[in-house]
């Protein structure tokens, strides 16, 4: 009898599994806005489309990169374990599998977010960071994947705690994102997603009796090449923006519920930075240490965000004063963690969806949410 290979299957680049580099398409719907389907039949529409598929394939690949991750991160990750074994867990996953190469070119989009309790967002461990995570924790698991820029951005809520106290407020955000998803489309108003969103959200309260907010100064976003915020904000209650999402654009799709204000606040050490597009001129004026530190960041990431771990990993030391001086010019954005009031928790999903002219690509989705 063959014996049972208890050795974790050894991890390479996915390329393997997809030799013609044709990668798996997400969930398909069809646009809101388009009644009589004109779109999703058109034979013209998706000749357009034809002309990105490299760069869906670049998606594609992304999100199966994705999938992968979180799977081994829901199977490996236990209370117990510090939250920079947790974080090296998926970013030594992602790295694998999108190859070993540089990380402007595939990899890691973002810092991997780990964001526990009333912390909503952007936390991610700094080098020393003793956190351990807790059985009692809700944690939001936002993971980041990019191949040539095209970047993946999908969150999911991990909890531990057997009792189901944290069954309603995942049940409600889970409802709300996929809410936003269906509700997202080619002419639809950003306004209108945002007004959906929190009708299904505020409809769930906690066994106790507890209402289950929006954050309603969080947002989804759309995506640019190497740039994971691109201008549009996708508000998760009715904020009267009446821009419409266009035909071709990147949408990441993500809301928040909290027991606390419904509002966050930026509190506690920075992790997550980017350098703000077109801002090289504004390191002129700056320290010979700055000017060296804003150019190995632009060599190494561009305008993708990162932590400072991943500087440290790129060779750098001894660079916090002149971090601070290249924030405090504008020349890099800081993203501090944010935070809704302390013993309050809250929680996230996320899908990033493509808005092809024929219909809507949900790229992240996969078995698990
Ligand atoms: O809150 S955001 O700054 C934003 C939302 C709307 C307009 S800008 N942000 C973009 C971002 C900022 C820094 C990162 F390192 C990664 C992403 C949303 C987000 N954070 C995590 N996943 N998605
Ligand atoms: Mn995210
Ligand atoms: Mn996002
Ligand atoms: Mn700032």
């Amino acid at each position: 009898k063959k014996k049972k290979s208890n050795k974790k299957k050894k991890l390479v680049s996915i390329e393997h599994s997809y030799p013609d580099g044709i990668y798996p398409e997400g969930q398909w719907l069809d646009h809101p806005m388009d009644s009589n389907t004109y779109r999703t039949t058109s034979e013209e529409m998706r000749y357009l489309d034809n002309q990105n598929m490299a760069k869906w394939q670049d998606f594609r690949k992304g999100a199966e990169i994705h999938r992968r991750v979180r799977a081994k991160a829901k199977s490996q990750i236990r209370p117990g374990m510090t939250m920079l074994e947790i974080a090296d867990i998926i970013e030594s996953s992602i790295r694998t599998y999108a190859g070993n190469v540089a990380a402007k070119v595939a990899g890691v989009g973002f810092p991997t977010g780990l964001s526990l309790n009333h912390v909503a967002a952007h936390y991610t461990p700094n080098t020393g960071d003793k956190k351990v995570l807790a059985s009692s924790d809700i944690m939001k698991v936002d993971i980041g994947v990019h191949v040539n820029g095209r970047i993946c951005d999908s969150a999911f809520t991990m909890t531990f705690d057997e009792t189901g106290k944290y069954d309603e407020i995942l049940a409600a955000v889970r409802d709300a994102t996929y809410t936003g998803v269906r509700e997202s489309g080619i002419d639809v108003r950003l306004n209108d997603v945002g007004a959906a969103i929190q009708e299904v959200m505020e409809s769930y309260e906690t066994r106790d009796g507890t209402a289950i907010k929006c954050i309603r100064n969080l947002n989804g976003h759309n995506i640019g090449d190497y740039v994971i915020h691109g201008g549009k904000s996708v508000p998760i209650i009715a904020n009267g923006d009446m821009t419409k999402m266009e035909e071709g654009e990147v949408f990441a799709i993500e809301t928040f519920g909290s027991t606390g204000q419904g509002y966050v606040v930026p509190e506690g050490e920075c992790s997550h930075y980017a350098l703000n597009a077109g801002m090289d001129a504004g390191v002129k004026g700056l320290s010979e240490r700055a000017r060296a530190l804003f150019s190995k960041i632009d060599a190494s990431f561009g305008t993708l965000p990162w932590c400072r771990r991943y500087l440290e990993r790129e060779g750098e030391e001894k660079y916090l004063f002149a971090l601070n001086q290249l924030v405090r010019a504008g020349v890099v954005e800081d993203y501090p963690p944010i935070v809704d009031k302390r013993g309050s928790y809250t929680a996230q999903f996320e899908h990033t969806i493509i808005l092809h002219p024929h219909r809507k690509e949900v790229v992240t989705k996969g078995d698990d949410y």
